[in-house]
């Protein structure tokens, strides 16, 4: 049993890499104890087996979400794929908050997740009840959510990037160009032909080019702070290295805006957010330098093209990127100080 002073959490998806890095946080947070691990293939045995790195933390073996008494479970992790999220969390009793990592409840019309996620939604009913876990600009509706959907990790650094921009109206919302790349990490720790280490890890290619399914996610968010319909160009990139995020944002500049005034409105927006690291003296962001942590690095340059701008934004895509935001997210959620477990600093180099 959880002592009463402890939040007692279960995670889903314990044996994937999101699952992983949230068992490596959450393990060592004082108010968190790992009731539950549940995996599908690899219920059943020790996580010692299935991530030797966390042995020593001594946590239950694996099982199937069947096994476990959800009566003593407070709040469920869920690191699954996209539409076996939605199924599992179904199932919990309304007892249960829940932190999903999954792209699930992410899309607040049923619609668009039918036509980006290739099939209709199975729990319209708690679509409702999600809020969105972009931490910094949903604190207080987070607070009182019973589902937070986090954010996929392209927009969670896009969008912290870009959205105090579009709302303080300094950029036009309907012309950002998005060029990112990521750690194969981001597609998960099942086998694939693209992450091969002999097909990524001497290359670099886009993909989903002009269809990626983050692009709804984008135009939702950008067009919600914009107060219009946006189209957003986003394409992403597999790069040779296994974690890590990079997105560099081109941005047209409104009216008298200049790189001071986007520095301006991002230092405004990210005054208390404790994990928003706003570079200004040309420091260039770095995947290297957020790895392992939950930090976002921003920085503004100037660009040789009159009226615009360039915006880089870098994180750990299974830190900041999913299981690092989720436990932000928990910690606003039970009345933790948001940076409760996470204060970590990058592994440089
Ligand atoms: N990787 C990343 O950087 C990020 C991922 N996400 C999202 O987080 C979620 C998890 O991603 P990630 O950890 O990378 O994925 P992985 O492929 O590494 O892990 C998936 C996990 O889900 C379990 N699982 C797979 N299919 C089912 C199913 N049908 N029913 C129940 N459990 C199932 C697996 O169990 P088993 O191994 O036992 O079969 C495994 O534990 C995804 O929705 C992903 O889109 C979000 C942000 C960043
Ligand atoms: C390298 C890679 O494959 N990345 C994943 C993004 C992972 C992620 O954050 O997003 P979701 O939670 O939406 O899956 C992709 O492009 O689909």
């Amino acid at each position: 049993m959880a002592s009463k002073s402890k939040i007692a959490a279960a995670v889903l998806g314990a044996s994937g890499y999101t699952g992983a890095d949230l068992i490596r946080l959450a393990a060592l947070h004082p108010g968190i104890e790992i009731k539950a691990l549940i995996a599908k293939s690899h219920a059943g045995q020790p996580l010692a087996k299935v991530f030797p790195h966390l042995g020593v933390l001594g946590l239950p073996d694996l099982v199937t979400a069947e096994e476990v008494d959800w009566d003593e479970i407070d709040v469920a992790f869920c690191g699954l794929p996209h539409a076996a999220a939605h199924q599992e969390i179904a199932k919990l009793p309304d007892s249960v908050k829940v932190v999903d990592m999954s792209a699930d409840f992410r899309l607040r019309d049923p619609a668009t997740y039918a036509e980006w996620y290739g099939g209709e939604h199975g729990a319209i009913d708690l679509l409702d009840e999600a809020v969105y876990g972009l931490t910094e600009h949903y604190r207080d509706r987070i607070k009182d959510a019973r589902i937070v959907a986090c954010p996929g990790c392209y927009p969670t650094a896009i969008l912290l990037a870009m959205l105090p921009l579009v709302k303080e109206k300094q950029i036009d919302a309907g012309a950002i160009i998005v060029d990112a790349k990521s750690g194969v990490t981001g597609a998960g720790r099942s086998l694939k032909q693209n992450t091969l280490f002999a097909e990524a890890g001497e290359g670099l290619a886009p993909y989903g080019i002009a269809k990626h399914r983050h692009i709804p996610e984008l135009e939702q968010e950008i067009g919600q702070a914009a107060d219009e319909t946006v189209r957003v160009n986003f394409t992403p990139h597999l790069a040779p290295m296994a974690r890590g995020e990079l997105c560099t944002c081109y941005v047209a500049l409104e009216g008298d805006a200049t790189v001071e005034s986007l520095r301006d409105a991002l230092r405004k927006a990210y005054a208390d957010a404790p994990f928003i690291q706003l570079l200004e003296d040309g420091s260039i962001p770095a995947t290297q330098n957020v790895r392992g942590s939950n930090y976002c690095q921003i920085a503004v340059f100037a660009d040789r093209l009159e009226g615009r701008a360039i915006v880089v934004a870098a994180i750990d895509n299974l830190v900041k990127g999913s299981a690092g935001q989720a436990l932000q997210n928990f910690n606003l959620m039970f009345g933790f100080d948001e940076a409760e477990g996470l204060k970590q600093l990058a592994l440089f180099p």
